[in-house]
């Protein structure tokens, strides 16, 4: 594992100051969840600082980063220009940074859309970047709580608070954002 002052001073490079700040309490976000459900609070930080390294880049750039790499954008990310930092961000983590953790890659690649049957890290890192202190938006106080009383119960609030925004926006929403949603009511239900 990359040692975090040295991987901060890359990840600095990679983005402007307003990104910067968000990664930075991205990672502090997901390493909190991580001490709250048992998870490597290390990893958790540096998935958290790598998340958006390519949401700066030029949409030629993150083709470039996704064609040079293993990853693949699905037929909705292809509509979603937004999107393609995700994978680009797993794609740029692997190449430049050397990262070969497997699990922090998906992680990376998925924190924008989620999916159904997330890891605990991916799930971790889908949650900090929607809640971490840097967001203001109308919900996000009641999902940081939720958060911490159960992931699905967070995930659960962040999936509302995104499809409510993306709705409201008159955007196209990832089919797999609203299958976790789903899948996290049936679950409630179930457990009810
Ligand atoms: N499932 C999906 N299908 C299609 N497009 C999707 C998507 N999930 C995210 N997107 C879009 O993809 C882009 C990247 O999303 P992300 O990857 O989730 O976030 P980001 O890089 O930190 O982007 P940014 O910070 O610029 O985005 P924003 O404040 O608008 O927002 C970032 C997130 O903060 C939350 N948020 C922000 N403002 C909100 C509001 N007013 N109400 C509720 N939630 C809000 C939402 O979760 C939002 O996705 C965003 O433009 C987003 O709209």
């Amino acid at each position: 594992m990359l040692d975090n002052n040295k991987l901060l001073v890359k990840v600095k490079k990679c983005l402007d100051e307003k990104r910067f700040n968000h990664s930075l309490s991205t990672a502090e976000m997901a390493q909190k969840l991580a001490e709250e459900y048992s998870y490597d609070t290390e990893k958790a930080y540096q998935a958290g600082l790598l998340h958006d390294i390519c949401r700066g880049c030029s949409l030629s750039r993150l083709e470039l980063w996704i064609s040079e790499s293993r990853w693949q954008l699905d037929i909705w990310e292809k509509q979603v220009p937004a999107l393609i930092h995700s994978p680009a961000s797993a794609a740029r983590a692997e190449k430049e940074f050397g990262i070969n953790d497997s699990e922090l890659l998906e992680a990376v690649r998925y924190h924008s859309i989620g999916y159904d049957g997330m890891s605990r890290l991916t799930s971790i890192i889908f949650l900090a970047d929607k809640i971490d202190s840097s967001r203001s938006y109308p919900g996000v106080e009641s999902a940081r709580k939720a958060a911490f009383r159960s992931l699905d119960e967070g995930l659960m609030k962040v999936c509302r608070n995104t499809i409510g925004y993306l709705l409201e926006n008159d955007v196209l929403i990832h089919p797999n954002t609203l299958i976790l949603r789903n899948s996290l009511l049936r679950r409630k239900e179930a457990d009810e």
